[in-house]
């Protein structure tokens, strides 16, 4: 049996203040990846995450024989150089961007790619994409993990009909690889409303940026996406810092009283992340960015707040985790699909919150969470990064918390405890912990 320790999540004797640095996207990472891999010619990504579900990516691509090298030494710049892609096999772990990104790769490649996983993933929805792929012309068997798609060099492309509201993955899978297939892609969505769509948004944002022509769906018209067929364009790719990832930190400042900055912020990004500035200051925190760096000053008292987390839902953690801690109710609705993530965070953010005293209640599509003094207690992580960082955050300000599996953050920010104990040991707001800006 794998022993798993706990990890007594350190409490803030006094505001935090500091100046952090996070790493590169894991969304824009290994969308950069996919392009550079199916691109024209090499090209160098600058600032790549190296995590989990990076590497995962990095693998898998190098498994279908596309070439992935570090330049000088330096791990976050990574030069991809497109060759013949062959069959072989691809470990996703427990990545959603790998599982449903990957495969119409592999369609392109010549020979068979096996899919496998971590057993949590096998529960993660995928039969879209799979269902998907087999109505423009593809080989699968299987509707889930573990699956072979049957690359035969080539995919006939055309127009297909899915159901999105569960993962806006699928359609973002579907449109990174469609240049390449014979007709292109015409993606039709049918169903509830598609989460996450400033994740799609950045999808045809770096399709675009490689010459690729998109049709996206005008407002009030039917959902219906398309990817012409084309060459992709080699592009030098510089990845953000993840700002999901800055979420967690930044929240330290608003729990604490304190003030925390983040370097880098882009002043117009697809990232979903950049919405926490607007979630903060709505829950009464002081939010400023000025030249590139984002300061976040703690409110005395942090108010609840009614959110529409639908576009999102990535945040969801970090919010609950806020929400169980201010001085009045907060709502947070749009998220069904969050059933379906690492974990369904909407079961654990409830059970865990209220395992340490909260009053926490799941709704169809979200929660309600009542603040109540919190008391110390193991914080289970459900193999999910960010159930791990909402549990640190809850830390900061209640005695004992023990969080199970705190490494499960290395799925998008490995070194996570060290950052946070750095964060916290910081003497004044502009000692910069993290990666050299
Ligand atoms: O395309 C992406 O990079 C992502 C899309 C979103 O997925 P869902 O639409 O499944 O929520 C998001 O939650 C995930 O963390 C990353
Ligand atoms: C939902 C997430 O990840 P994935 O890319 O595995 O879907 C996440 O990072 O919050």
């Amino acid at each position: 049996m794998v022993h798993v320790s706990l990890w007594r999540a350190p409490v803030a004797e006094s505001p935090v203040h500091a100046t952090v640095t996070l790493p590169g996207s894991k969304s824009i990472t290994n969308r950069a990846l996919i392009l550079a891999a199916l691109a024209d010619g090499p090209s160098t990504v600058t600032g790549a995450l190296r995590s989990r579900d990076a590497d995962l990516m990095i693998d898998g691509l190098r498994a279908l024989g596309v070439g992935i090298d570090e330049v000088d030494g330096s791990a976050t710049t990574l030069r991809v150089t497109p060759g013949a892609m062959h069959g072989g096999a691809v470990d996703c772990g427990l990545a959603g961007t790998v599982m449903r990104f990957l495969p119409p790769v592999a369609a392109l490649a010549d020979g068979e790619v096996a899919f496998d996983g971590d057993e949590q993933a096998r529960t993660r929805p995928l039969a879209t994409i799979l269902e998907a792929l087999r109505g423009l012309g593809v080989t699968i068997d299987g509707d889930g993990l573990p699956f072979t798609v049957d690359g035969r060099g080539g995919v006939p492309g055309g127009e297909v009909t899915i159901d999105a509201s569960g993962s806006s993955q699928f359609v973002s899978g579907l449109l990174l690889s469609a240049a390449r297939f014979g007709r292109g892609v015409t993606v039709h969505h049918d169903g509830g409303s598609v989460p996450s769509m400033p994740h799609i948004d950045m999808t045809v944002e770096m399709l675009r940026r490689t010459g690729v022509r998109v049709h996206t769906p005008e407002a009030g018209q039917p959902a219906t996406w398309r990817v012409e067929p084309g060459p992709v364009s080699a592009v030098d790719w510089i990845v953000e810092p993840d700002l999901s990832n800055a979420t967690p930190f930044l929240a330290a400042a608003a729990v604490t009283g304190g003030t925390v900055s983040v370097p880098l912020w882009p002043a117009t990004t697809t990232q979903p992340g950049d919405a926490i500035r607007g979630i903060l200051t709505d829950m009464g925190a002081t939010v400023a960015l000025e030249d590139s760096l984002l300061t976040v000053t703690g409110p005395a008292r942090l108010r609840g707040i009614d959110v529409d987390l639908h576009d999102i839902g990535e945040l969801t953690p970090t919010v609950a985790a806020l929400a169980a801690l201010a001085d009045s109710p907060s709502t947070l609705r749009g998220i069904a699909h969050l059933r379906g993530h690492e974990t369904d965070r909407l079961a654990a953010l409830s059970a865990e919150i209220n395992a340490l005293g909260g009053a926490v209640t799941e709704t169809p599509d979200g929660l309600r969470i009542e603040p109540r003094p919190l008391h110390g207690g193991t914080w289970h992580s459900y193999a999910d990064h960010r159930m791990a960082t909402a549990g640190a955050i809850i830390g900061l300000v209640t005695a004992d918390v023990d969080v199970h599996d705190v490494g499960t953050t290395a799925k998008t920010l490995p070194g996570f405890e060290k950052l946070w104990a750095a964060m916290l040991m910081a003497p004044h707001p502009d000692t910069q912990i993290g990666a050299p800006s």
